[in-house]
């Protein structure tokens, strides 16, 4: 599992160890990853050019004193100080006396930047308020041919929520100190972070409020069937979704239920003829069920559908038309439920549910927020789908989606998602569990499916971006790929395609 703490979770970690070297720490890993980038890149650290932005406190500190490292094994490093009356005394003399130059004109720091083989971030980290700073702002968007290293997290990026006012500076690597920041992992912030390389300082913050799952905690939550299981005990899936205008939703929902591990599928709905056509494991008809997915494609049959299933007093995941008549209805539809509920908004049917001057757009550009607000509004566990896909608690608790490529946003993408999640709810996993195991094995079902018979690039698990080698991907391909998900994640050793880039603490 990895973790994800607040700001002010760190500062409180940090107050604990006072007078303990952290920032010593933090210098030499930040310094280690610079070199070995610079080997890999240029060959050797000696004769590199090394920008180093710094800003006004202990990230740009950092930032300088890895600088100086780097001059000390023979880079040729400049810095450029954006707040030059504030800039960390100890860290600019140690790179001055390295030999190190310093600027504070930014039109030599922009020629620097264009030119650098490895430029530092360390304009601002976790003391960052309300976006980049008219200085710094010019950064983010200059051009540049070499890469560039976030210290502790992009500058311009809110380290609690990954929300990005105005301009953010774009990283090839991050690495973070003592834990991770909750925006390094939710978009548009982990957009700008690319890969994070977390470099332990001895912290010891408390539970994290947002985590984010690897290979070894979805193998550990997915369910296995003992010998004593059968096909109620493993799990029926009850599913109303579908209509005649919509029969697509039906299949597909079914479709990532059955490959998704439920012991059955029950499905009540018109297309049920159909749905018996494409797969004859599916039951017809009232009977009993562990859980309910209602909503996708349900169009004419969605009023009827979702009083019917509110009332069950079983787990029930609302998607899709069922979402658009609950916005309609409001939290008070969820009011009287004995059981727990399940909602899988996209970023559309959030802005719906929470109403008022809720969009889309801004529903995306604050992920975290508006899937708790959300979760505490309906009392409900929400999933909230899109570039990061977000699972929040009513009590504020979230998981982020470390999976997935830009190639599952494809019609019938969620229904098969609502079937799956149904699945494991069906199987007993609690709405948490469920969601985020779901989320986890639909994007990196989505992953294999887009690579075809390639093997995944090393250690690219946890990447969401659509890589090159990726093909288009349809929904029923993702839903034929989730028992090799499923065998990917459960494999011994953590899964054969388990992330290698330090990603798994
Ligand atoms: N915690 C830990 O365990 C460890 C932390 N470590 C490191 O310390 C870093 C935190 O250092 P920090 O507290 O000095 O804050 P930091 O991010 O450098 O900002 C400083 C000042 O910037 C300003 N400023 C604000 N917003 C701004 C903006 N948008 N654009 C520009 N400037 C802005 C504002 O000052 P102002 O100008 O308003 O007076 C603010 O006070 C942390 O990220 C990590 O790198 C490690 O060394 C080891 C262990
Ligand atoms: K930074």
């Amino acid at each position: 599992m990895r973790h994800a703490h607040t700001v002010e979770q760190v500062r409180a970690a940090e107050a604990e160890l006072a007078g303990q070297p952290l920032m010593d720490r933090a210098v030499a890993g930040l310094a280690a990853t610079c070199a070995r980038l610079l080997r890999e890149r240029r060959g050797r650290v000696y004769g590199s050019r090394v920008l180093v932005l710094a800003g006004s406190g202990d990230n740009g500190g950092d930032a300088l004193f890895a600088g100086a490292a780097l001059a000390r094994r023979g880079a040729a490093v400049s810095a450029v100080l954006l707040s030059p009356e504030k800039a960390h005394r100890a860290a600019l003399a140690a790179l001055r006396a390295t030999g190190g130059q310093v600027t504070t004109d930014q039109n030599v720091g922009l020629a620097d930047f264009a030119r650098a083989d490895l430029i530092l971030d360390g304009i601002v980290g976790i003391g960052g308020r309300s976006g980049l700073r008219p200085a710094a702002a010019p950064y983010a968007t200059a051009p540049r041919t070499g890469l560039l290293v976030a210290v502790d997290l992009p500058s311009g990026v809110d380290a609690d929520t990954g929300e990005v006012a105005g301009a953010a500076l774009r990283a090839d690597l991050t690495v973070t100190f003592g834990t991770h920041k909750p925006g390094l992992l939710i978009d548009p912030g982990a957009g700008h972070a690319g890969p994070v390389q977390l470099v332990p300082i001895g912290l010891r913050p408390p539970a994290a409020p947002v985590q984010a799952l690897q290979h070894a905690d979805l193998a550990a939550l997915l369910p296995r069937p003992g010998a004593e299981s059968d096909k109620y005990r493993r799990g029926v899936l009850g599913v109303r979704a579908g209509s005649e205008r919509y029969p697509g939703a039906a299949q597909l929902v079914v479709a990532g239920a059955l490959h998704g591990g439920a012991g059955a599928v029950r499905y009540l709905g018109r297309p049920g003829a159909e749905v018996v056509r494409r797969h004859p494991e599916v039951l017809l008809g009232d009977g009993r069920v562990q859980a309910w997915v209602v909503g996708p494609g349900s169009g004419e049959a969605t009023v009827e559908a979702l009083d019917a299933t509110l009332a069950a007093e079983v787990p029930v995941l609302v998607d899709a038309d069922g979402l658009t008549e609950l916005a309609r209805r409001g939290p008070g539809a969820l009011a009287g439920r004995t059981a727990p509920t399940l909602l899988t908004p996209h970023t559309g049917e959030a802005a719906r549910l929470l109403g008022g001057a809720a969009t889309a757009e801004r529903c995306a550009a604050a992920r975290l927020r508006t899937a708790r607000e959300l979760a505490d509004r309906y009392g409900a566990t929400v999933l909230l789908k899109g570039s990061t896909t977000v699972v929040a608690r009513p009590d504020g608790t979230a998981r982020v989606n470390p999976t997935g490529t830009s190639w599952l946003a494809t019609a019938g993408s969620g229904d098969v998602l609502a079937g799956l999640a149904g699945a494991l709810l069906a199987a007993g996993l609690d709405p948490f569990d469920a969601a985020s195991a779901a989320a986890y094995l639909h994007g990196l079902a989505g992953r294999l499916a887009a690579a075809g018979g390639n093997r995944l690039p090393f250690g690219s698990v946890h990447s969401t971006v659509g890589d090159r080698g990726e093909a288009p991907v349809t929904a029923r391909q993702v839903a034929a790929a989730l028992p090799a998900a499923w065998r990917n994640a459960t494999a011994p050793q953590g899964g054969s395609q388990q992330d290698a880039a330090g990603l798994g603490d």
